[in-house]
């Protein structure tokens, strides 16, 4: 910024007249100036040298030592430190010494242009004229106090960095003239007390620091003792060293909880904060319970299970025309794969998904949609394979049990036998002295079909089926599909809260708005509450039947969570997902608190299915219950492996092999899978892997054969069989069996293998060789020697 300056009052502060300031001036810049003008600082700087070297002392020393001469006015300029030639010239003028100054102090022409380049101005100015100056003398006169240099300099001050200031001062003679000392001194001061107060503001700050800065730490539920010494800005040994003093011997690497971390880090007078994760589930999902105020009847959810034929279908069917026959509007056209049905006041859910696959399908993916399963037998079939699977998967997933004692209309049908049967398997009908309903329907006549749904809401109103109609909708994916013309289409059943048209929902990796909804009858609803199965289009991609959905309220979230979980099950697939092995049960017992080892077993004849449950179930101990689940006749069914993937089971087969869909299925899920043909071993394997000591599998590996061709007996070496190798390799540390005409004879390892009279480590297919054996010497010639090693492996 170009400052500009009246004439008349720089005449008035430098105590010259304006006319002698014009004089002095114009020769140089060149132009004519009026008393009553103004001029720039360039001007103003040429002024101010000039004076100043009109004014100079001859000699400093002089100078200092006239103490007297202070109180002399003058009228030269003192403001000349200020200025930004004299800032350049002063300090290099100070920090000489007086003699050096002396010497230096020769008189010298500058011409006007070389003063004008020392002070910037440009303009041309006559060569003749020249000024009289002294450099070394380039000096403050600061004799002259009247002048008010501030008024000029005060820009100066504020640019000046007070960094240089003290050294400034430093470099101050002393004895200087008091009005010079004293303006020195108020500058001084000033300075000091300006340095002071940035001390004072700096101690200030640190002590507010100190006072406030009470640290702040967050801790998370646990934490090791080296991070939280990080957190508490502390070393890890100040840290371990506290825990000491309050009695705790704790590693660096040490997992500590949250209440131990706190404690540690109050004693460091740090504040604590627990540190909660919020995961996107628990931002976008509805947390609390609901209030017992706000829940309202549901009606029970049901599906019916039962062995092929029996009639599981055709009692839906019957049920639903029941319904029809009962004033249903919408007639029978029932779209969807769950649909609702009246008994009197009460409604039910019936889930058309007859059969225990699909319905420990749904459970594996986490869905437990059922109250009430209805397991259909045929009164002349009674209990058959697939109707104890259906009880072993109905109680795996402590489900109520009502037993359609199906096909009365038969002449055949023989209903106790059924019960008697039903009781095998633990389930002691009413009429009994037990607790389960075995009601005699039939499909063809209808008859008992109404005592079948009234026992439904008997039973749901004793299990006193609640939710909360006022929350938002969630619920399962009972089946979904994709349609060409309106894009994926899902049947939902509302478990909880109410479902409205136009709700953001996610299931599993599926989001989306829901467009359209309709009820069972193919009628278009726009809400749906619990226990109410729909059919709803909207969603970006086809859920999974058994998916649980929520309506949400953050749809850029659910789109968020959507791609994780897609992130998530594609590292799922990489990472081997760990199921329950014999192998791993020990640490997975001590992981994850395993209390109960379900086990599904299968096996050849009822005989052994049940010989190897009731030894399973014997080696229960203190830790672990051994609980089989499921004891079966066949092979093992893809059925079996979703039973055991659902309920985290392993397989045990009892001279039986699985098919190849369970096979495919067991891989695909990383189910168990062990084979025994001896009901002790099998024992033995899981007894082991319940004390962690399961011994690893070992197999034989075939090396090669060998043949005898001769035997000689040699009295220092014993029985030596000259052999040739037909296959493979025989090699000198591994095993022998002798194969006599088909039949093993025994097995032995080799004592010597020569080639000639050479020890041989190992002798190829072609060549011959002599073989003695540890213990057994009865060698004749033709045996064969088969050559192999056993190998430790695991599945
Ligand atoms: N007599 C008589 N026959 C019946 C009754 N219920 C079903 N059936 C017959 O039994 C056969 C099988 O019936 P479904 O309803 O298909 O049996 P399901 O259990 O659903 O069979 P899958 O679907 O193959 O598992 C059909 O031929 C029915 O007509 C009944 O109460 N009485």
């Amino acid at each position: 910024m170009d400052f500009k300056y009246k004439i008349a009052d720089v005449a008035k502060e430098f105590g010259v007249p304006a006319k002698k300031v014009i004089e002095t001036v114009s020769p140089i810049t060149g132009e004519a100036y009026k008393t009553g003008g103004t001029f720039g600082e360039k001007e103003l700087d040429f002024l101010l040298e000039t004076l100043t070297r009109e004014n100079a002392e001859e000699s400093l020393d002089a100078y200092l030592a006239s103490g007297t001469k202070q109180e002399e006015p003058k009228p030269a300029p003192k403001a000349e430190a200020k200025k930004p030639e004299g800032k350049k010239q002063e300090p290099k003028r100070e920090n000489r010494k007086p003699e050096k100054q002396a010497e230096k102090r020769n008189e010298k022409r500058v011409t006007l242009q070389e003063l004008a380049a020392d002070t910037g101005i440009k303009k041309p100015v006559a060569a003749t004229e020249q000024v009289k100056v002294n450099r070394a003398q380039v000096s403050v006169d600061t004799r002259t106090v009247d002048v008010n240099v501030d008024k000029f300099n005060a820009r100066y001050d504020d640019l000046a960095d007070s960094r240089n200031m003290p050294n400034k001062r430093k470099n101050q003679p002393t004895g200087k003239k008091e009005k010079f000392n004293n303006r020195n001194n108020r500058r001084g001061q000033q300075f000091g007390r300006r340095r002071e107060t940035e001390a004072e503001r700096l101690q200030r700050i640190q002590l507010e620091k100190a006072r406030n800065a009470q640290l702040k730490i967050s801790i998370p539920d646990e934490i090791t003792v080296g991070e939280l010494a990080s957190r508490l800005k502390q070393t890890a040994a100040k840290v371990v060293a506290k825990f000491m003093q309050m009695g705790e011997m704790h590693a660096v690497s040490d997992v500590v909880d949250f209440d131990t971390a706190a404690l540690i880090a109050e004693e460091f007078h740090a504040k604590v904060e627990h540190e909660v994760h919020v995961s996107i589930e628990e931002r976008l999902f509805v947390q609390e319970e609901d209030n017992a105020a706000d829940l309202v009847e549901r009606p029970p959810v049901v599906v019916v299970m039962g062995h092929v034929d029996h009639g599981k279908t055709s009692i839906l069917d019957a049920i639903r025309k029941t319904n029809v026959t009962a004033g249903e509007a919408g007639g029978i056209t029932q779209a969807i794969g769950a649909y609702q049905v009246k008994s009197g006041d009460s409604v039910i859910t019936f889930l058309d998904t007859p059969g225990h696959e699909a319905f420990t399908a749904m459970r594996a993916r986490g869905a437990n949609m059922t109250d009430i399963a209805v397991l259909v037998v045929a009164a002349d079939d009674g209990i058959m394979p697939q109707t104890i699977e259906s009880i072993n998967h109905a109680k795996a997933a402590n489900v109520k049990l009502i037993v359609a004692i199906n096909k009365m209309d038969k002449p055949t049908a023989n209903p106790e036998r059924v019960k008697e049967q039903l009781t095998q398997y633990e389930i002691v009908p009413e009429d009994w002295g037990g607790d389960v309903a075995c009601i005699p329907v039939s499909a063809v006549t209808g008859m008992g079909i109404s005592d079948l749904l009234e026992r439904i809401v008997l039973e749901a109103e004793v299990m006193e089926l609640k939710a909360n109609p006022n929350r938002r909708g969630k619920g399962a994916v009972v089946e979904a599909r994709l349609d060409k013309g309106q894009g994926p289409i899902a049947t939902l059943l509302v478990q909880n809260g109410t479902l409205h048209k136009g709700d953001c929902l996610i299931a599993g990796t599926a989001v989306g708005r829901v467009r359209t909804m309709r009820d069972d009858k193919g009628r278009e609803i726009t809400e749906a509450g619990p226990s109410t199965p729909v059919e709803i289009t909207g969603l970006t991609e086809v859920p999974e039947a058994g998916e649980l959905f929520e309506a949400v309220e953050d749809e850029k979230l659910a789109r968020e969570l959507a791609d994780k979980r897609t992130a998530e099950a594609k590292e799922r697939q990489f990472a081997a997902y760990t199921k329950v092995t014999l192998d791993n049960l020990f640490d997975q017992m001590a992981a994850n608190d395993m209390k109960e080892l379900p086990i599904v077993v299968k096996a050849d004849v009822q005989g052994s299915a049940e010989a190897v449950k009731q030894s399973l179930e014997k080696i229960s101990n203190d830790e672990v219950r051994v609980r089989v689940i499921h004891a079966g006749v066949g092979a093992i069914s893809k059925s079996d492996v979703s039973l055991a993937d659902a309920s985290n089971a392993i397989i045990i087969g009892f001279n039986v092999r699985p098919d190849a869909v369970a096979k495919a299925e067991a891989e695909q899920t990383g189910v168990e899978m062990r084979m025994y043909r001896v009901i002790y071993d099998a024992i033995n394997d899981v007894s082991d892997a319940m004390k962690g000591m399961l011994a690893p599998k070992i197999r034989e590996v075939a090396l090669g054969e060998a043949q005898v061709r001769q035997v000689y007996k040699i009295s220092s070496v014993g029985t030596v069989a000259g052999c040739r190798v037909t296959s493979g390799k025989i090699t000198r540390d591994a095993q022998l069996r002798l194969v006599r005409d088909g039949i093993v004879i025994c097995e032995d390892a080799i004592a010597s293998l020569k080639r000639f009279k050479d020890d041989a480590k190992e002798v190829a297919e072609g060549f011959e060789c002599g073989i003695t054996l540890e213990k057994f010497s009865d060698i004749k010639e033709g045996d064969v020697f088969e050559c192999f090693k056993l190998e430790e492996y695991r599945d």
